[in-house]
């Protein structure tokens, strides 16, 4: 098979399914495919349970794949992970930290451990901001601070990847700021990044890339802005004085309205002024004419959703599969 040169890691058709103590089944991964190019800060986004964890598992080797094809850093996974994995960082598992050794005790254990030379500590504990901290005890860190550390742990052999497993889990926003500062830093010193979580806006402020899954498949994937403007219908709002009139106008003239409280909602607009020309041919003037761009929630939300209503728990192992979206941007 030939893949893209720029392909980081490559996964095609991966299947997984867990037997349950009771002798089920769950399907976990379900024919999941994901590209992720050099360079990119990429989000692997999807609900709790969709198979995220499953599929960067099985990518490294703790999990065996029922069937499918890896590649990491273009070598076959899992075959030749002893061989890449100098060159790849990953935090999967949250790493548990000995509470009373210091963050730089803590890092030239490892460092000592892994065969990294000691001047890397200083070189990772700069890098992610951990510098000044570096000599308090890790139980007297803050959550980011001990993902921080989790991430210099990962850096100390200067990955050409880096895996992260919901890095963000349980930050408060500030906290998730600085996780993204830190996730474009190292891709700007040239680290491509993947990184996993179910919180949407944490994905649109750190990735360029997104791949969603859902039920253990793939459903979008593509550069953010890409991802989103597949989902743009055209919409506008409008604000006019006769609500009514205005809707009869623009439905006699062809395009979808849904009529709200206090504004119009016009879908398939090609040119904006056409509406306000039409309406104020008529005497009705136009006070708002937004276009209604969509976010990553609403996307994430139509894809990710045969969701049941809001008193069903999401089941999210039930066997109805949504069909993939292929949204042509990314093989
Ligand atoms: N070792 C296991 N044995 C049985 N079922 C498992 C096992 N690991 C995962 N699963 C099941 O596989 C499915 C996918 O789980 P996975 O942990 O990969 O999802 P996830 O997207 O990482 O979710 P989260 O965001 O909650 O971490 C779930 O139904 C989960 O219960």
């Amino acid at each position: 098979m030939v893949w893209p040169m720029t392909a980081v890691i490559q996964i095609e058709g991966l299947r997984k399914t867990f037997r349950t103590f009771r002798g089920g089944a769950r399907v976990a991964l379900n024919g999941f495919d994901m590209t992720v190019e050099a360079g990119q800060v990429h989000g692997f986004l999807g609900p709790n349970g969709s198979g995220k964890t499953t599929t960067l598992r099985t990518l490294l080797g703790l999990v065996r794949a029922d069937d499918g094809h890896m590649s990491i850093l273009g070598q076959r996974a899992p075959e030749a992970l002893p061989a890449v994995a100098p060159r790849v960082g990953a935090i999967v598992e949250s790493p548990q930290f000995f509470g009373n050794f210091t963050g730089r005790r803590t890092l030239q254990l490892l460092a000592r451990a892994g065969g990294v030379p000691a001047e890397r500590v200083d070189a990772v504990l700069a890098q992610v901001g951990l510098r000044d901290r570096a000599g308090e005890r890790v139980k007297a860190y803050s959550l980011g601070m001990k993902q921080r550390l989790a991430v210099a742990s990962a850096l100390l052999k200067q990955p050409e990847l880096l895996i992260l497993d919901e890095p963000a889990n349980g930050l408060d926003p500030a906290g998730i700021r600085e996780m993204r500062d830190l996730m474009r830093e190292l891709s700007a010193a040239g680290i491509t990044v993947l990184v996993s979580s179910h919180i949407l806006a944490e994905i649109q402020l750190i990735c360029d890339h997104v791949t969603i899954i859902s039920r253990g498949q793939r459903v979008a994937t593509g550069p953010v802005a890409a991802v989103l403007s597949g989902f743009d219908k055209g919409e506008y709002r409008v604000r006019v004085g006769d609500l009514d009139r205005a809707a009869g106008v623009l439905t006699t003239a062809g395009l979808p309205v849904t009529r709200n409280d206090d504004h119009l909602v016009v879908a398939d607009v090609a040119d904006s002024a056409w509406i306000s020309e039409q309406l104020g041919q008529r005497g009705m003037w136009v006070t708002e004419l937004t276009p209604i761009t969509p976010d990553l929630e609403s996307v994430f939300l139509q894809l990710t959703a045969a969701a049941p209503g809001p008193s069903v728990p999401r089941q999210v192992d039930d066997v109805v599969q949504p069909g993939p979206i292929d949204l042509g941007v990314q093989p």
